[in-house]
């Protein structure tokens, strides 16, 4: 991707924020105009008062000198502190932006990348492409105006001199193109490193327990080590080609520089040029190298971020699984009917389920079982659409899916997952998260149906308990994760392995207390909760098995 490309991706993104960037500009160029009047104003000095040695000639500039000083450092304040405000707008407007779209995206993307190395895209990368956006867009102006500004006061002071020193500004184009090509791929590298090194930290901290169980602790210190010497090769690699450039440039501009003072010397020595205008060119010249070299930078920088842009634009190219339609089937009240009927699904070309037929009425408990990776859990992605099947139907009340709104559908239906997750909080805040407006009653009732009151209130805060990872054991964690659930109350429940972790006789409880009026599919391995359902369905069994489950 080239820079024009990643900025154009981009650029967009600033819509709304682009009168701060023309003010921050404004002040840009307010605070160089203030420069060019203060190096004048040297001039005038080093002529009239220093070379007379009248102090008379000091008082009137150098009072204007300080005024423009001044006024230069409250609208450099001004403009930088602007300019960093509205960078990091953009940084969290794109963040939220890649946020909201990856939070879209199906289970099946995050299993293709490793969860640090989305962590990064979304942190240092997101920053990396702020860089190139706005913060280079800002100071290319910068950089822009400065030049023209400074050559324009230059060539009023000796156009010949002027010319001379502008003998640099290809010299420093070409330096800068020769440098960006291997600049580019160590960013890419090192971004690339960054995931790597975060996504062993999570995972290794993640499996902190398992590790050190396996004594496995060196292993994971030499995996990490693996990356960390990729990234400090990219890094070091990176940061030598820029300081290569860095200096390359010094001595090109030295030789200008020398040139000029040389001829300088020369004309001054013919009477043709004052004192005071040489120091006022040379002033000159210290002021409009640094942004001549900045627009090489800017190059380098952009080039650099150009590398975060093709990472960030991988993960907006992953599409939805699904999307709601123009105009959605409006329920007023869901009941609970749930059909699947002939319905095809495939996981990257593997079927997992062919022509599967299943209707659960309003208020039925009906439990799904089948050997493992037969595809139980699949059915329960499909009805919460977290992908449409390839062939077939799937309905809510009559309701085809992709015909209602997929936050309607997903209000209908709660999902206990097979895996527990906690949230970051309280007892109360990982049991309201469904359902954030609960009563107190309803919480406290929620947590009696999954058996968890009798724990939470033997915590030292009770419902108001920090929880932390270790806080709770591995079956009162699933109970705790059962009353959220059931707190939400709606009029499809679907648990995926309720029991596992729990003892027998919480396990028989717990099935036996879940609430009566909801739909409610049960997947499970347990022979012994299948007593409890209307019905159980059989994955492996060709089409709908249906056995008449009561006294199995
Ligand atoms: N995101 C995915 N990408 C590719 N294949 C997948 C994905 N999710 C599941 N599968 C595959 O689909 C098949 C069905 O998986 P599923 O989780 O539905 O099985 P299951 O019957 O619920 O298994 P278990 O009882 O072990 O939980 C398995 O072979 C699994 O490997």
């Amino acid at each position: 991707m080239t820079i024009r490309q990643a900025f154009a991706r981009f650029w967009p993104l600033t819509r709304g924020d682009r009168r701060w960037y023309v003010l921050v500009c404004c002040c840009v160029i307010a605070a160089a105009v203030c420069e060019t009047v203060a190096i004048l104003l040297f001039g005038n000095l080093t002529d009239h008062a220093l070379e007379q040695g009248s102090l008379a000639a000091f008082w009137s500039p150098a009072g204007a000198w300080l005024g423009v000083a001044v006024v230069g450092a409250i609208i450099g304040y001004f403009g930088n502190s602007l300019a960093f405000w509205s960078g990091e707008r953009f940084v969290r407007r794109l963040r939220a932006h890649v946020f909201g779209h990856v939070q879209e995206l199906p289970p099946d993307f995050f299993q293709r990348y490793r969860r640090g190395d989305l962590v990064e895209r979304l942190s240092g990368d997101v920053e990396a492409i702020e860089q190139l956006v706005v913060s280079s867009t800002i100071g290319l102006v910068s950089a822009m105006f400065r030049v023209v500004l400074f050559s324009a006061a230059a060539f009023w002071l000796r156009w010949d001199l002027a010319l001379l020193t502008f003998v640099l500004a290809p010299l420093l184009w070409l330096t800068a193109k020769v440098f960006s090509g291997p600049i580019r791929r160590f960013a890419r590298s090192e971004r690339v490193a960054d995931g790597a090194i975060t996504s062993v930290l999570e995972e290794s901290l993640g499996a902190i327990e398992l590790t050190q169980a396996y004594n496995r602790t060196p292993a994971e210190e030499q995996r990490l080590d693996r990356e960390a010497v990729a990234w400090m090769r990219a890094s070091v690699g990176g940061a030598r080609r820029s300081e290569l450039y860095e200096q390359v440039v010094e001595v090109l501009e030295t030789l200008c520089v020398l040139g000029v003072i040389g001829l300088g010397v020369w004309e001054i020595s013919h009477g043709r040029m004052t004192l005071g205008a040489l120091l006022s060119f040379a002033a000159f010249l210290g002021y409009l190298y640094p942004p001549l070299r900045s627009l090489g930078e800017l190059n380098l920088t952009a080039t650099a971020a150009t590398a975060a842009t093709e990472r960030l634009e991988e993960v907006l190219a992953a599409r939805a699984a699904v999307s709601d339609p123009e105009h959605p089937v409006e329920l007023a009240q869901v009941h609970g009917r749930v059909e699947f009927d002939r319905v095809s699904f495939r996981y990257r070309g593997a079927d997992v389920l062919t022509d599967f037929d299943l209707t659960v009425e309003p208020g039925e408990f009906v439990v799904l079982t089948g050997p493992s990776g037969i595809g139980k859990s699949t059915v329960a992605k499909l009805l919460l659409r977290f992908y449409d099947p390839a062939a077939g139907q799937i309905r809510l009340d009559g309701v085809p899916l992709p015909e209602l709104g997929v936050h309607r559908l997903r209000e209908s239906i709660t999902l206990l997952p097979q895996q527990t997750h906690i949230l970051p909080g309280t007892v109360r805040t990982n049991l309201t998260y469904g359902n954030p407006n609960a009563t107190e009653e309803e919480i406290v009732g929620a947590a009696q149906a999954a058996q968890a009151h009798s724990f939470i209130t033997s915590l030292p805060d009770g419902y108001d308990t920090r929880l932390t990872p270790t806080t709770l054991s591995g079956g009162q964690l699933k109970r705790l994760t059962l009353a959220r659930a059931l707190l939400r109350n709606t009029p499809v429940l679907l648990l995926d392995e309720p029991t596992t972790g729990l003892d027998l006789h919480t396990a028989h409880q717990l099935i036996q207390s879940l609430p009566t009026t909801p739909t409610k599919i049960l997947i499970t391995h347990d022979p012994t909760l299948l007593q409890y359902a209307d019905r159980v369905v059989d994955l492996t069994a060709p089409l709908e098995l249906l056995t008449a489950a009561r006294g199995l």
